[in-house]
């Protein structure tokens, strides 16, 4: 097992809400983790947390940069400096341009890997090397028929794809994603389990999800880690989490 991202004693209070309370964990390369919990359970803020947008009030986490096998404190870091070592955020944060090409998109946001600068002409520069990284990107996600497609002109389910693809594009060791079915059809949803679980299969990058379909989590999932109020509750395989009399009563409303 290859720890990628751990967090010990997490904490973010908000007044006197404490919405992640002390949240130890590791995350390993192997596994397709998913954080699920209730409404509110502090969710966003975790990942908040560990993607440098919010800074704790206690505790810290700690992340993996590609090609690197020491642990790299990620709290107190920007959100850019983040990304830069390699953990990736996609959804919710929608930073997609509308008015631009999947392929443009992609242009974007691989040279904004190297330059927190975005200088605008790069994007439609004669690069070679970046039009190859691209078209790599388009491939693993399913992309190229719609390359050249103006990203207000897609459909739901490939404009979700293309934020997996931005994610994707600057070459991280983790990617966050946020609820990645969220207002998709039962094809778009098949889909998208498919595409990320291919991803998983195809690359080194580990996958970490927040989902609150409950088929996908358990399909999906190696590991399940549940947040209820703050609190880490339980933490293991869909069978054990599903298993865990905690977890039924405070997500499940202790259905059998
Ligand atoms: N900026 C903030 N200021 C004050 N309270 C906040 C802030 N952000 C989140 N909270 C509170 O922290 C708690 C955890 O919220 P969070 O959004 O992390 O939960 P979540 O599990 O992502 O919920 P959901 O599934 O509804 O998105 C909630 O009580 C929320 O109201």
């Amino acid at each position: 097992m290859t720890t990628v991202l751990e967090t010990e004693g997490l904490e973010r209070r908000f007044g006197k809400l404490l919405a992640v309370d002390d949240v130890t964990v590791s995350i390993e390369s192997e596994d397709i983790t998913s954080i699920i919990g209730p409404n509110g359970a502090g969710k966003t803020t975790f990942y908040n947390l560990l993607s440098g947008r919010l800074d704790p009030t206690d505790g810290v986490a700690r992340l993996q940069p590609r090609d690197s096998d020491e642990m790299v404190t990620v709290s107190g870091r920007e959100p850019y400096e983040v990304n830069r070592l390699g953990l990736s955020r996609a959804f919710q944060i929608n930073n997609v341009f509308d008015g631009l090409t999947v392929s443009e998109n992609l242009r974007i946001a691989r040279i904004s890997k190297n330059d927190r600068t975005l200088d605008l002409r790069a994007v439609a520069r004669d690069d070679p090397a970046l039009t190859e990284q691209v078209n790599e990107v388009l491939e693993m996600t399913g992309l190229q028929s719609v390359a050249d497609t103006v990203c207000e002109n897609l459909s739901h389910g490939d404009k979700r794809k293309v934020e997996i693809a931005l994610a994707l594009g600057t070459d991280p060791s983790v990617v966050l994603l946020d609820e990645p079915t969220a207002g998709m059809n039962a094809t778009e949803t098949e889909k998208m389990v498919e595409l990320v679980e291919d991803l998983d299969n195809q690359t080194d990058i580990t996958f970490v999800l927040t989902e609150h379909d409950m088929d996908v989590v358990l399909g999906i999932s190696d590991r399940i880690l549940v947040l209820d109020n703050g609190e880490l509750i339980a933490d293991g395989t869909p069978d054990e989490v599903m298993a865990n009399e905690r977890v039924r009563e405070a997500y499940l409303g202790g259905e059998p």
